[in-house]
């Protein structure tokens, strides 16, 4: 790719053009910035701190419409990390959303695994540090991530570049519950219609890179589960349920690492259901692949961020519910479970992501997850000086007249 060749746009408040590579994850987007986002500096975290205070309009630019959706989602590339500089991680990465930057994000991990390996010390420095294992067919490589360090196995060709047939997987940082069975009483404004009076609603929390809340459709008042979806109404109850866990002082430790002590936030509410049992699989697919080396099936649908729709089963999550699983003696070390999203239920050649523990280390555990991600395609964006957007975007959903 070479933007030299464009046309000669005038680029407005861009002095060059945004360069992209577009994939999906089992349907969730990934758009991952490769050049032309303002320069970050220092350690990675730093420069996600200075990507929210100086580069936000960027971040609206590349998520928002028209060049983006409300559910869209991006990965910028950072060679030069002090995880980098040590040698510990061999490329750095920030997550970006509708809302702003998050610590973890495994659909974007599982499609950077195979771009990664695709491209060339151009925009990778360090691909050819990258070892291929032929007897295995695969190349490993440290992402460094907001959350910590995360270890990508890429299934590789003898010609060196990626395998779409078979899965990327990656180990999650140290994932754990912070709370099982907790009954959450909700204040009367923060009540939704489903609940039919009642109070309070019971849920589990746990970590796997970011923290999330599952619940069962059931709890929340919807009693096919995820069997009948309602996503306006179920967009409704968990914006609400979110709103509480984020913001009761009581409530604080349930999002905060056990290890650290740093404290976070809740970034999702992930409505769970076990009893969907097995997806649809076309013969010969990922998905029937990855029902030949799983014990059980669940299903999940995310709501993270602004409310962003997840659809995928969400990588981070399903550290998360791993963990969790663990932890309640449900999934022991050596077992694999498959966990759906809406999409890879209804789209029978899409893969769910299989979960497993990878290793126990005390309280937390790190966990495997594996899954499929395709490039969809490229984009150069570039700004108009006579737009009238400018350097931005807007969300249809989020004007008030
Ligand atoms: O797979 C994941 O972990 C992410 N997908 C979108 C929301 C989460 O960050």
């Amino acid at each position: 790719m070479d933007p030299s060749r464009l046309p000669p746009f005038q680029l407005g408040g861009l002095t060059r053009p945004i360069t992209c590579v577009e994939m999906h994850t089992a349907g969730e987007p990934t758009r991952i910035i490769w050049d032309g986002f303002p320069e970050l500096s220092g350690t990675l975290l730093e420069q996600r701190a200075q990507a929210k205070v100086k580069s936000d309009e960027f971040r609206c630019l590349l998520m928002l419409e028209p060049r983006g959706h409300y559910d869209m989602y991006g990965a910028i590339l950072r060679p030069d990390t002090e995880l980098v500089a040590e040698g510990k991680a061999d490329m750095g990465v920030l997550f970006m959303h509708n809302e702003g930057f998050s610590t973890m994000c495994g659909h974007a991990t599982i499609a950077l695994g195979r771009f990664l390996v695709d491209v060339d010390e151009a925009v990778f420095p360090r691909r050819r540090q990258l070892k291929y294992d032929a007897t295995t067919g695969t190349t490993r490589l440290n992402l460094h991530v907001p959350c910590g360090l995360v270890e990508v196995i890429v299934p590789t060709l003898p010609t060196g570049k990626s395998d779409p047939a078979r899965p990327v997987s990656f180990i999650s940082v140290p994932s754990f519950p912070t709370a099982t069975c907790l009954k959450i009483p909700l204040p009367e404004k923060h009540r939704w219609p489903e609940l039919q009076g009642r109070t309070s609603v019971t849920a589990d929390f746990s970590y796997g890179g970011a923290y999330y809340c599952l619940i069962r459709g059931e709890e929340l008042g919807f009693p096919k589960g995820l069997a009948e979806i309602d996503l306006q109404r179920m967009d409704h109850a968990t914006r609400l349920l979110k709103e509480v866990i984020n913001t009761d002082p009581s409530l604080k430790y349930l999002t905060q690492n056990i290890e650290t002590g740093e404290q976070g936030f809740l970034y999702s509410v992930m409505i769970t259901d076990t009893g969907l049992g097995h997806a649809r699989a076309s013969e010969g697919s990922a998905a029937s692949r990855a029902q030949k080396i799983a014990d059980s099936e669940e299903t999940g649908l995310c709501f993270f961020a602004n409310q962003q729709i997840d659809r995928s089963p969400t990588g981070g999550c399903v550290a998360a519910r791993v963990a969790l699983a663990h932890a309640k003696g449900l999934l022991p070390v050596g077992e694999k479970r498959i966990y759906n999203s809406l999409v890879t239920r209804a789209y029978q050649g899409l893969a769910g992501f299989v979960g497993s523990v990878e290793a126990e280390l005390g309280p937390s555990v790190r966990v495997k997850v594996e899954g499929y991600a395709y490039y969809t395609g490229y984009h150069w964006f570039v700004v108009e000086a006579e737009d009238g957007l400018g350097v931005g975007g807007f969300s249809l959903r989020d004007i008030t007249m």
